[in-house]
C-alpha cells in the first residue's frame, strides 16, 4: 500500500502480482477494499493495481463538489505516475464511469474496459441532489437502509457480510460522498461511448437495485462489439456478494484479450 501524487491529489493504492495491468476502480461508497474477494481468484500473470478515488478511504478528500473530469485525472495521474499503459480498467458503478471517461480521454492509457454495475448515465441529477440533501441533512447514516437495499438481494443483506459493507459505506467521508454524487449528477457518456473502439464487456447483476441489467445493457450496446454477462443473483455489487462468478466472468474476458 502506498500513496501516490497524481498531480495535486494524494490517492492510496495497492498493487499485487506482475504481469499485465489490470486496475480496479470501485464504487461510491466503498473503497479499494471492494475488490479484497476478487484478487485470490483470478489467474497469475497479472499485475493487479487498486485505488481509493479521491474522497474515499485514505486517499484525500478535497472539498466538494467534484467534477468527473477530475475524477478521470486523478487516475490519468496515477497511470502516469506508475508509467502504466493499455491497462485494463475495471470499475464497478462510479468506477465504471470513471473507467468509460478515461478510455475516451486517453485511449493510450486503456487496452480494454470492464464496465461493472455501470452506465453512460446513473439516474437523474435531480435525484443526486436530493441524496446530497438528505445526507447534509441526516449525515452518512441517512442513506445507509436505502443504499443497502440497492446494493446487495434481501439474502445478501441478512449475512454478516453485509455488516461489513454498511460500515464501509458509512465511513465515507460525506464531503468525498457528495463530491462524487456531484460528479455522477453532471455525467452523462451516451456520446462519446460511441466511439469508443476496444475489447469492453459489460457485467450486471440480476438483483441490481441502482443500475439494473436493462441499463447496463443500453450503455453497452452503445459500444460497438462490445460484450455483455448478466450475474444471476448478483446486487449492485456482485464482486462483494457474487466473488466466484464475478472473477469467473473476468478471467474469462482477460484470457481472450490479444
Ligand atoms: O448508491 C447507489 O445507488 C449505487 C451507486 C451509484 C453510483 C455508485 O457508484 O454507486
Amino acid at each position: 500500500m502506498r500513496m501516490i501524487d497524481t498531480g495535486g491529489t494524494q490517492l492510496h493504492m495497492a498493487e499485487d502480482g506482475t504481469g499485465r495491468p489490470v486496475v480496479f476502480l470501485h464504487a461510491l461508497g466503498t473503497d479499494l477494499r471492494l475488490w479484497t474477494h476478487i484478487l485470490p481468484r483470478l489467474p497469475a500473470g497479472l499485475r493487479l493495481i487498486r485505488c481509493d478515488l479521491r474522497g474515499h478511504g485514505l486517499s484525500d478528500c478535497p472539498p466538494p463538489p467534484y467534477g468527473m473530469g477530475a475524477l478521470v485525472r486523478d487516475i490519468e495521474g496515477l497511470l502516469e505516475r506508475l508509467e502504466v499503459t493499455g491497462s485494463v480498467v475495471v470499475g464497478c458503478s462510479l468506477g465504471g464511469m470513471i473507467a468509460q471517461g478515461l478510455a475516451i480521454k486517453r485511449p493510450d492509457l486503456v487496452g480494454a474496459l470492464v464496465l461493472s454495475n455501470t452506465a453512460a448515465r446513473i439516474g437523474t441529477a435531480q435525484a443526486w441532489h436530493d441524496r446530497i440533501a438528505t445526507l447534509h441533512a441526516g449525515g452518512i447514516k441517512a442513506l445507509s437502509e436505502a443504499t443497502l437495499a440497492r446494493w446487495f438481494p434481501p439474502a445478501f443483506r441478512a449475512t454478516p457480510d453485509a455488516a461489513l459493507w454498511r460500515h464501509m459505506l458509512e465511513r465515507t467521508p460525506p464531503d468525498g460522498y457528495a463530491g462524487c454524487a456531484a460528479a455522477i449528477a453532471g455525467t452523462d457518456f451516451h456520446g462519446p461511448i460511441q466511439d469508443l473502439r476496444l475489447p469492453v464487456l459489460g457485467i450486471a447483476g440480476s438483483e441490481d437495485g441502482s443500475t439494473p441489467p436493462d441499463l447496463v445493457r443500453e450503455t453497452v450496446a452503445l459500444i460497438p462489439g462490445a460484450e455483455f454477462a448478466l450475474i444471476r443473483g448478483a446486487g449492485h455489487l456482485p464482486m462483494a456478494d457474487r466473488p466466484d462468478a464475478f472473477a469467473a466472468t473476468l478471467a474469462e474476458f482477460l484470457a481472450q484479450l490479444p
